[in-house]
């Protein structure tokens, strides 16, 4: 498999990146595994990459919090592990999450393809860009219809019961909530909770990655009388779901149709970009030429 930055043409093949959450630190589903470490300059990302191949078709995969679960979420390098998947040619991102529940109806054990975000995160660094190179996205609609329906058929197809749409609130942790904050959170209209989807989605759309989430439910948060939620429980409705996780992954690679059109989420930059070219930080425009290289060029 040919790596770093390689252009994507329209009409070409998909490469999906897979970034796998709390429960999901490899893709054994892969075959033609190549584990290669990236350099990104926005430091280092989550652990190396493992390359492989479903079939024809070819993957790119991330463990979010590093093998063994190292890095808590607040720490998590979101800006490095999106670079890195740039360079790695990936065309698509899929995010694979362990997700409490906020409503009745989203029992532990059922996916969620997540559609929306609120993001209660705070002090983790949000854009690729800044001073002397400064861009609006558009997140209005952060998540990717044509992924995100492919995933949750995907999902259905290994046998998970699939709720499809959802918005996901992301809180800082790493503590989970108190009673009252998951209450709040039902009444804001949030229907799953988790600690990592933000930045991540937002930097996946600066980094013009069309960016699907389906979140594997492990409990319900702790706004029903009584219950609170755990890692014990959290681990063990997720070593009962990974499998499915993986076959998720498996089944996503046969319903891919075989050539990939054009997303308009491939062109999230054009016009976002605000700063003159003549004013441009000569650094930051060659630390964003994975990320932005196109738009930049263009
Ligand atoms: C182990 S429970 C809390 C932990 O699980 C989720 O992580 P991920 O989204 O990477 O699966 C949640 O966001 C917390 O980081
Ligand atoms: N209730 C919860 N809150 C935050 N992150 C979670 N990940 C899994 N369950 C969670």
């Amino acid at each position: 498999m040919q790596t770093e930055q390689e252009t994507q043409a329209p009409g070409a093949r998909w490469r999906i990146g897979v970034i796998g959450g709390s429960g999901i630190y490899d893709l054994s589903v892969l075959d033609d595994v190549q584990e290669i470490a990236v350099q990104s300059p926005f430091g280092a990302s989550s652990g190396p990459v493992t390359l492989g191949r479903i079939g024809g078709q070819e993957f790119v995969f991330l463990a979010r919090h590093g093998a063994g679960h190292r890095i808590s979420p607040e720490a998590i390098n979101h800006r490095a592990n999106i670079d890195v998947m740039k360079r790695c040619g990936v065309t698509d991102l899929v995010a694979i999450s362990a997700i409490g529940s906020l409503r009745e109806e989203l029992a532990p054990g059922s996916f969620v393809a997540v559609d929306q975000f609120i993001d209660r995160t705070h002090g983790r660094p949000q854009s690729f860009f800044g001073e002397g190179l400064v861009a609006h996205v558009s997140l209005a609609d952060p998540v990717c219809a044509r992924l995100s329906g492919l995933l949750a058929d995907a999902a259905q197809a290994a046998g998970a019961s699939v709720h499809r749409g959802g918005c996901y609130l992301a809180m800082q942790g790493p503590q989970f909530s108190t009673r009252a904050e998951s209450r709040l959170y039902r009444q804001w209209g949030a229907d799953v909770i988790g600690m990592t989807a933000m930045p991540e989605a937002r930097l996946a759309r600066e980094a013009e990655l069309p960016y699907a989430l389906i979140g594997m439910v492990t409990d319900y948060d702790a706004w029903r009388d009584g219950d609170h939620v755990d890692v014990a429980q959290v681990l063990s409705v997720m070593r009962g779901n990974a499998a499915t996780a993986k076959a998720t992954v498996v089944a996503l690679a046969g319903l891919l149709p075989q050539l990939r059109t054009p997303s308009p989420i491939d062109r999230a930059l054009d016009g976002a970009i605000m700063t003159a070219p003549a004013q441009r930080d000569p650094v930051l425009v060659a630390r964003l030429g994975a990320v932005a290289g196109r738009a930049l060029k263009a």
